[in-house]
């Protein structure tokens, strides 16, 4: 047998040095082209700069995409029945195709009934495709249609395919093979020598390997019907469900990659997938550029939607569930509107006047402060732990609104009274326009005022004389510096930002949630508001707001030009240059605020003001969404469906369900299973692919020192696995977590010195949403499950992230029986 299996590995070995040798010859002619494009730049007429910019853009993609060191670049290989003429499925791949009549003979002695049958092709399955000289397909790309019978077929319904294997590589060298028989009932023959089967299957081999802090790709073991996800045309929102380690994400992921190879024109609008925590981005991003995409697709964590945030740190349950609740929206519209007016009461009953008179005080600098600053106290995010509050943004200097209005015209001195300001600015916010495009409006109908005011209306009866009067009178007013200082203090420009720090006043918040929150949940909601940081619920508000405040339109900044230049008159000279391809490419890339598909992973997460925000990316896009509804910490899932199906809108939904569990272990996965009859009655698990014979192991806090009971039980877990150790505690623990494990204030026994503690994480029950380990440590399963109303169905995720072994440690709270088993996970 060990022959054989050199023999497969010599013959595919052979066909990989062809594939190479044929991807030399393509990154030579790369390279002519680029030398060919540089010499084009020498002939200036502008129709030849365009073509040099985009030849040496299609070739610079080109020459990239083939230098990229991909491991195992050539992984599968398919050998096939002679076929009926194929016939693209629904879904554009040739899954219809089946043999031949006549492909399979019987015995021809009649013997034992057994079959027998030619190989008629043979395919190889790579990341890209690669053609030979002729044209004839060396390599495949998986994501080509003839490649689907690679995924799809089974041994219940193989079609064409006898053998399908999967060759396992690095860089030049094949490693080995592992084959899996379609068609067992067959003997096949491949140039009249009888087909070879080598291995277990690629499956398992996959499944059993140590992980790593980044996901692989499963593009040599995509199950069939993971690919019929995949593969799913794109129109409309391709709706994905499933239990935990079903690879959602891993089809999710391969799902962009597959959508870019099939319609590149139309996804050059961009791929955006939102995942939950930032922690999850960075273990998924790999997974793209392994697949040969990149630059299209933006993996961003909720918390960083908003270009220029990146939060990190939680809210309280309680806050959360405020904050995420669409309830905000009204609160938010009234403090879009509010904050323009800020402190008002209370400049007012101080008796102060930050008015601007012609020849008074000014109210500068009554507009640095608050709402309409950008560095509000909350741009200075620090990392906190859940439920923190952090420090009070104090000592800043409040924005006051200017009370009064003074300004001399025509030789009259005019003036607008607190109670003249006040209702011009409900005249200029009625309706439900951006809050920063009224400025104008508001400016208009103080001049209106004014202009009343002044008695010069009746001076002219000749209409056109009237009118230039007061095209006079506004352009006098509108130049004074002073009636420009007061239109900032009173109508300012608002950032998402200000407003947000204006609601961090309670009294200032209580006034525009009256009647939608509780006087509790305002004080709890403002209090938080004053912390340094953003919290991930924070940025879904921002959003809101940017939304309901609106941009100004600023004219384009004219170009600058070089000083010199223009006094030479060289500027006329000089054409301007076009901008290139390439910088187009980066520059809209960078702008993008819409997206063509959005993949929303672990959707069931998102809060109806998370939906709002993802939806407003969105708007023209189809769309994939993956979740599993059994493991949503939000409270309220009827609220946030609500939500997502406004965001969603009225496509038509194609929905999937994936079955089976990858990830854990049967041991592991019977045990998850209890808390879901717990958190979600009635509802199924997926079935476990693979077990291990290790049972969980239930551990008790020894001592009463949680602490070193933790650090105990992951170095146990450490000397166990090859790979990672992720130890989940209840988000209130996260940091005090990371200083056990880093031994802090425990004497570190010498035998624990060698031990690579680099392979372990500590993690807050939220964070360690569709992450994966070796091993898992879960710390008290009933502190985990009552910290928030979702309690149970967190504890569900923690508990399904280990791939080879499980340890539940308990304290007192856990209430363990004899044997260490947490009340909570008890038949
Ligand atoms: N066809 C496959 N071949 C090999 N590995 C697979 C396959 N499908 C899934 N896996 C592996 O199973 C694990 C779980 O996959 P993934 O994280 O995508 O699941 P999930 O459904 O998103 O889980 P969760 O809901 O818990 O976040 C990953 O390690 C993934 O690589």
């Amino acid at each position: 047998m060990a022959d054989v299996r050199e023999r497969e590995i010599s013959v595919e070995q052979e066909h990989l040095d062809q594939v190479y040798r044929r991807l030399e010859e393509k990154i030579h002619e790369a390279e002519f082209l680029m030398n060919d494009a540089a010499k084009r730049s020498q002939v200036g007429t502008p129709g030849a700069l365009a073509e040099r910019d985009a030849q040496v853009f299609r070739a610079g993609v080109h020459l990239n995409r083939l230098n990229n060191e991909f491991e195992d670049f050539l992984f599968g290989r398919i050998d096939l029945l002679l076929g009926k003429d194929g016939k693209k499925g629904p879904d554009g791949a040739y899954t219809a195709v089946e043999p031949a009549e006549g492909a399979v003979r019987a015995d021809p002695e009649g013997g034992d009934g057994r079959q027998f049958a030619d190989i008629a092709e043979t395919l190889h399955i790579g990341r890209i495709g690669v053609l030979d000289a002729d044209y004839s397909p060396l390599v495949i790309d998986w994501r080509a249609p003839a490649a689907a019978p690679f995924y799809r077929s089974t041994p219940v319904d193989p079609g064409r395919v006898v053998r399908r294997r999967v060759i396992r590589s690095k860089g030049r060298k094949v490693l080995g093979v592992e084959d899996d028989l379609m068609r067992p009932e067959l003997t096949a023959f491949l140039d009249g020598e009888e087909l070879p089967v080598i291995g277990d299957g690629a499956l398992m081999a996959a499944l059993g390997q140590a992980r790593s802090h980044s996901m692989r790709d499963i593009v040599a073991s995509i199950q069939a019907e993971q690919d019929l996800v995949i593969r799913a045309p794109a129109a409309s929102v391709t709706y994905v469900e499933g239990g935990p380690g079903t690879g959602k994400t891993a089809v999710a992921l391969h799902r962009a990659a597959y959508l870019l190879y099939q319609d590149r024109r139309r996804y050059a609008g961009g791929i955006l997938i939102v995942s939950p925590t930032p922690l999850l981005v960075a273990y998924t991003e790999g997974v793209l550029p392994s697949l040969g995409e990149e630059g299209q697709v933006a993996i961003r964590a909720v918390g960083s939607l908003v270009d220029g945030t990146e939060a990190t740190v939680y809210d309280s349950p309680a806050v959360a569930r405020v904050k995420g609740s669409s309830r905000m929206l009204k609160v938010l519209r009234r403090a879009a509107r509010g904050a323009l007016e800020r402190d008002a009461t209370a400049s007012a009953a101080s008796g102060g006047s930050a008015a601007s008179t012609a020849g008074g005080r000014s109210a500068q600098g009554a507009e640095r402060a608050g709402a309409a600053d950008p560095q509000a106290p909350m741009a200075n995010a620090h990392q906190l732990a859940f439920g923190e509050e952090g420090p009070e943004a104090g000592g800043e200097a409040k924005r006051t609104t200017p009370t009064r209005l003074r300004v001399v015209a025509f030789g009259r001195r005019l003036e607008l009274d607190a109670d003249h300001l006040s209702r011009i600015r409900q005249t200029a916010l009625s309706g439900t326009a951006p809050v920063n495009l009224l400025r104008p409006r508001a400016r208009k109908l103080l001049l209106d005022a004014l202009w009343d005011q002044s008695g010069a209306a009746g001076r002219h009866s000749d209409p056109e004389l009237a009118a230039e009067l007061r095209s006079s009178f506004d352009e006098d007013i509108t130049s004074e510096d002073d009636f420009l200082t007061f239109l900032d203090a009173w109508w300012p420009e608002l950032t998402p930002r200000g407003v947000l720090t204006a609601m961090s006043d309670e009294r200032a918040l209580n006034r525009w949630a009256r009647r939608i929150l509780n006087p509790g949940e305002v004080r709890k909601v403002a209090r938080s508001l004053r912390r340094a940081a953003l919290s991930v619920h924070d940025v879904a508000l921002l959003d809101e707001l940017q939304s309901i405040l609106g941009t100004p339109h600023r004219p384009r900044k004219k170009k600058e030009l070089d000083p010199l230049d223009l006094l030479t008159g060289l500027d006329e000279l000089m054409p301007t240059r076009e901008e290139s391809q390439w910088e187009r490419a980066e520059r809209l890339a960078a702008e993008r605020t819409e997206y063509a598909h959005v993949i929303v992973d672990e959707a069931q997460d998102l809060t109806p003001m998370q939906w709002r925000m993802v939806g407003r990316r969105g708007r023209h896009a189809t769309w994939t969404v993956v979740g599993d509804p059994a493991q949503s910490s939000w409270s309220d899932p009827d609220e946030a469906a609500a939500a997502r199906d406004e965001a969603l809108g009225t496509r038509p939904r194609r929905r999937f369900t994936l079955t089976v569990n990858y990830r854990n272990p049967a041991e592991i996965a019977d045990l998850a299973a209890k808390v879901l009859a717990l958190a979600m009655p009635g509802s199924t698990s997926p079935s476990a692919v693979r077990s291990t014979g290790i049972e969980p192991r239930f551990a008790v806090v020894r001592d009463r020192d949680l602490g070193r009971s933790v650090r105990e039980e992951a170095a146990r877990l450490l000397d166990r696995v090859e790979g990672t150790v992720g130890v989940v505690v209840a988000m209130g623990r996260r940091e005090q977590a990371a200083r056990w494990l880093a031994g802090h204030g425990m004497g570190v026994p010498p035998g624990e010195r060698s031990r690579d503690w680099g392979r372990v994480v500590a993690l807050g029950s939220l964070e360690a949403k569709g992450l994966e380990y070796d091993a898992t440590l879960v710390v008290s399963p009933a502190e985990i499950a009552d910290e928030s109303p979702a309690g149970l169905r967190v504890l569900y995720v923690a508990l399904t992230r280990a791939t080879q072994q499980l340890t539940v440690l308990s304290g007192e709270r856990d209430e363990p029986d004899g044997e260490g088993v947490p009340d909570l996970l008890r038949e």
